[in-house]
């Protein structure tokens, strides 16, 4: 995936700047299979090209090659742009609901639930512009929950919140991932991923790095990310190395349904 994007350049000394088209490589060669059943977290650093990823499974992007090739709609559990900071978390709940599909009687039967999971108590009459991050972050996540896909998208949304949220969440997570075919969770924390994931993908300047069991990816991770913090970079260089070494890239190849196969030989 590549963005072309006006960069502002200078001449080396600061004296002249100008403006020029140069392209960003937010995703680099990416091939993965997802299965059902599987809740995949996605693990890297900033710009690493999580959301991208996201972005591009749930159609929200056209990727600049490559398809994503999926057995019913992949749903983003991202209710942001459609919540209006003027109006009560009341009001927001029954608006997110619609926002993601959901039809009015759908939505007015999933408020109670929504109201119970974010617990607002009576600010929830209160217009959201005067919520605290913590408590949008909430609504956000309960009238996301709410959403039950079978591929479903969660870009950071159990990062917030404070312990007694994070165990409703977290009860609310598992009901959740019962229900859902495919799970994809972007997040940084990478133990939040090493529990509640199956399997962890780690993208590094665009590309998978690794792809394997959770534990395992999301503990490199840590470790690369710990020594990064500490300002170690020949350690965290030589974790960033190895795990490249280890990774073998995934070979995707993907063969037309059998039937339609069939009926072609047939009618050819
Ligand atoms: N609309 C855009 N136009 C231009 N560049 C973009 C756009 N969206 C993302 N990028 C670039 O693509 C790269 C990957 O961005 P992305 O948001 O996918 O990273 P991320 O891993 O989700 O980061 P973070 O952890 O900070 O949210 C970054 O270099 C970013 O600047």
């Amino acid at each position: 995936m590549t963005y072309r994007v006006n960069a502002e350049e200078d001449d080396g000394h600061r004296r002249r700047l100008w403006r020029r088209a140069t392209r960003v490589h937010a995703l680099r060669g990416v091939s993965l299979v997802a299965r059902r059943g599987e809740t995949i977290g996605i693990l890297g650093h900033n710009g690493s090209g999580k959301s991208t990823l996201l972005r591009i499974i749930a159609g929200l992007e056209p990727p600049t090659s490559g398809s994503v090739l999926a057995t019913s709609t992949p749903t983003f559990l991202g209710v942001n742009a459609a919540l209006q900071p003027e109006l009560t978390g009341g009001r927001n709940v029954r608006l997110g609901l619609l926002a993601m599909g959901l039809t009015p009687k759908e939505a007015e039967a999933a408020v109670p639930d929504v109201l119970e999971l974010a617990a607002l108590g009576p600010a929830i009459h209160r217009p959201m512009k005067t919520y605290s991050s913590g408590m949008g972050a909430r609504l956000r996540f309960a009238i996301a929950a709410a959403a039950q896909p079978d591929i479903l998208l969660i870009d950071e949304a159990l990062a917030t919140g404070d312990a007694a949220t994070k165990a409703r969440s977290d009860e609310r997570m598992r009901k959740i991932r019962e229900q859902a075919g495919t799970i994809f969770l972007v997040s940084h924390a990478a133990q939040v991923i090493e529990e509640m994931c199956t399997r962890a993908i780690w993208l590094h300047e665009g590309q998978i790095i690794s792809d394997g069991p959770a534990e395992q990816t999301a503990r490199a991770y840590r470790w690369w990310a710990w020594c990064e913090a500490q300002g170690d970079t020949d350690k965290a260089r030589g974790v960033l190395e190895g795990t490249i070494a280890r990774h073998t890239p995934a070979r995707v190849s993907l063969a037309e349904p059998r039937g339609r196969r069939a009926r072609r030989k047939a009618t050819s």
